[in-house]
Parts: C-alpha cells; sequence; structure tokens
C-alpha cells in the first residue's frame, strides 16, 4: 500500500489516531534515531496534546550513537522523556517499559491516593511510515501479529497486546504524515527510505548525500571513495567513484545512474557507517528562523 499524502487523506489520520488517543494512558511517539527532527509529524504536538508521551528514537543501530545521546539529552530539556531502541533486534525494550511506568508513576500515585485500583497502562504508538512500528509492535507482543514490511506504508487492522504485567498496547499504530517542509527533508526522508524512491530523482539525492557526508562526516568519504571534497565538479567526483567501483555502461562510459544508486545504497546499508541526519543545530537555526519572521 502506497501513502498518498492528500489533504483528506492527512485529515482522516488525525481523526483516526484522535480517537485512538482517547484509548490509552500514554504515547509513544516512534521516530527515526538518523532523523529526530525529520521523521517527526509536523503537527504531533497539536495531535497528541496533554496526554503523556515517549519519544522512542529507533533504528538506533543505523543512528550516530553519539548523536543519539546528544538528542535524548535535548528532549529532555523541552521536558520529554525520550529512549533509543533497536526493534529489529528487541533492543532497548525495557528502557521502553521502565519510562512508561515512570511517566505514569505520579498519576498512578494520585489514583492509589484516591482509593481507585489502577488498571493496566494503555499505550499506542504514533509515527510516519517505516519508522518501525509494526516491527516494535511485534517484539513487544514477542510474536508476529501485526504485519510488517519494508516498503513505507504497509501497517494495517485493531486489539490489545498485554506486553509486560500492568502494561497494554494498542495493536494498531498511529500513522501520521511526514514533514513536507522542505527539499532537505525530503531528501533525508528518502535516504532513510522513509519516502518512495520514485517521488525524487536519485541523482540529485546522491549528490545532496554527498554533500551531506562532506559536511558532516568528510572522514567517511574519503575512507570509501578516496574524495576528499565534493566542490563543484559533481561530474568529476561521479566520475572518480564510478572509476573505482567499476560502474560502466556496456559502452564503456561511467554510468552516472548506477553511480548514484550505488551511494545512495551505500548510505542506506551502513557502508558509510551509523549516519545521523538531523542535527540538534538543525533545530536551533530553524527556531532562529521562525522567530525572526
Ligand atoms: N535496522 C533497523 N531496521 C528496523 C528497525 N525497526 C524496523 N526496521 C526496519 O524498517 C522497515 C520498516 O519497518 P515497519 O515495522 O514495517 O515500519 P512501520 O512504521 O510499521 O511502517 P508502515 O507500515 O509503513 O507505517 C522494515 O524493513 C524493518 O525491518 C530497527 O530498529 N533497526
Amino acid at each position: 500500500m502506497t501513502i498518498q499524502w492528500f489533504p483528506g487523506h492527512m485529515a482522516k489520520a488525525r481523526r483516526e489516531v484522535t480517537e485512538q488517543l482517547k484509548l490509552v494512558d500514554i504515547v509513544f511517539e516512534l521516530i527515526d534515531a538518523r532523523l529526530p527532527l525529520s521523521s517527526r509529524n509536523p503537527m504531533i504536538d497539536e495531535v497528541i496534546q496533554q496526554k503523556p508521551r515517549l519519544v522512542i528514537l529507533n533504528k538506533m543501530d543505523l543512528a550516530d550513537d553519539k548523536e543519539t545521546e546528544r538528542w535524548i539529552k535535548h528532549f529532555e530539556t523541552e521536558g520529554i522523556r525520550a529512549v533509543a531502541i533497536n526493534s529489529f533486534e528487541g533492543k532497548g525494550m525495557q528502557t521502553v517499559t521502565k519510562a512508561a511506568k515512570e511517566i505514569l508513576a505520579p498519576k498512578i500515585e494520585r489514583m492509589k491516593k484516591r482509593g481507585i485500583r489502577p488498571g493496566a497502562i494503555r499505550a499506542m504508538i504514533v509515527g510516519i511510515p517505516n519508522v518501525g512500528k509494526s516491527t516494535l509492535i511485534n517484539r513487544l507482543a514477542r510474536k508476529n501479529i501485526a504485519k510488517t514490511g519494508n516498503k513505507p506504508g504497509v501497517t494495517k487492522a485493531q486489539q490489545w497486546i498485554k506486553f509486560e504485567k500492568e502494561l497494554e498496547l494498542l495493536d494498531t499504530p498511529g500513522i501520521l504524515w511526514p514533514k513536507f517542509e522542505d527539499q532537505s527533508v525530503g531528501y533525508k526522508l528518502a535516504l532513510t527510505g522513509a519516502i518512495k524512491d520514485t517521488v525524487v530523482n536519485m541523482e540529485n539525492l546522491a549528490v545532496y548525500g554527498l554533500r551531506f557526508l562532506e559536511e558532516r562526516y568528510p572522514d567517511r568519504l574519503e575512507k570509501r571513495y578516496g574524495i576528499q571534497t565534493v566542490g563543484d565538479d559533481i561530474q568529476k567526483v561521479f566520475n572518480t567513484i564510478g572509476e573505482t567501483r567499476k560502474t560502466y555502461t556496456q559502452g564503456g562510459e561511467i554510468d552516472y545512474d548506477k553511480v548514484a544508486e550505488l551511494i545512495i545504497q551505500d548510505i542506506r546499508s551502513e557502508l558509510l557507517g551509523k549516519l545521523t541526519f538531523d542535527f540538534i543545530s538543525d533545530n536551533k537555526e530553524k527556531k532562529v528562523d521562525e522567530v525572526t519572521e
């Protein structure tokens, strides 16, 4: 299933999440650890409102550990509890349950004081396509209840999963739309596979990837491709990579489409190491823009 985020579809998605929210005590906002800014739904605060929330940075195995740590601290300075996990391998699951219990502890205490016996804590997962919602549900359920896939937009159909003593999870995650803010957000989402390749120009995406690496991870660029700077002569860079990797057309020319694909695959498949694409300074720059507008 391909999700087309037309306005009607976005309104429906929001309505559905708002309905589901009434059923739960806490929201697990699932984001991609590589994109702690770009993989958040742009209206998430408005949608969730005052509901207690835990931000979960998934796919931590693919992200830069130092940056993930920084992001967790950053969320906490904003009053939002955050944890990092790898739901693919089931790493960090205890941090999710522990944090959820701690966030709700004051509420449970208040209920107890009023003589109300608290029931199980009920949670739901919310996130944009492909952040790993189904994978996490399966992990917490420890069996394959939810369907997963490696293409954006596969999640479906609703019941409660008891994933630990006193904790229950809605088996249907809330799927919200990604940001369409600017081109760089689009490129970052495409580089991590959150939006389909067909909606972006692969050569432009590869160039964006190279420039990003040059700016943030120049050592990796040099190690993998022997390139120190990308500069303005992109063709030269593509030629260098094409020659080293022997990416030729049948006529013996450099195959630029293949070089672009190769760069994107290298980025996606960790051949350039663990990468984080959003930096806390990106967030600050944006806030300054907003203030001056
Ligand atoms: N490396 C890594 N891959 C993950 C992790 N979690 C999920 N994935 C992969 O990410 C892809 C998307 O996972 P899903 O669980 O289908 O994502 P979803 O959010 O349910 O996707 P939609 O159905 O599109 O909303 C799959 O290929 C998963 O194997 C993780 O922690 N690490």
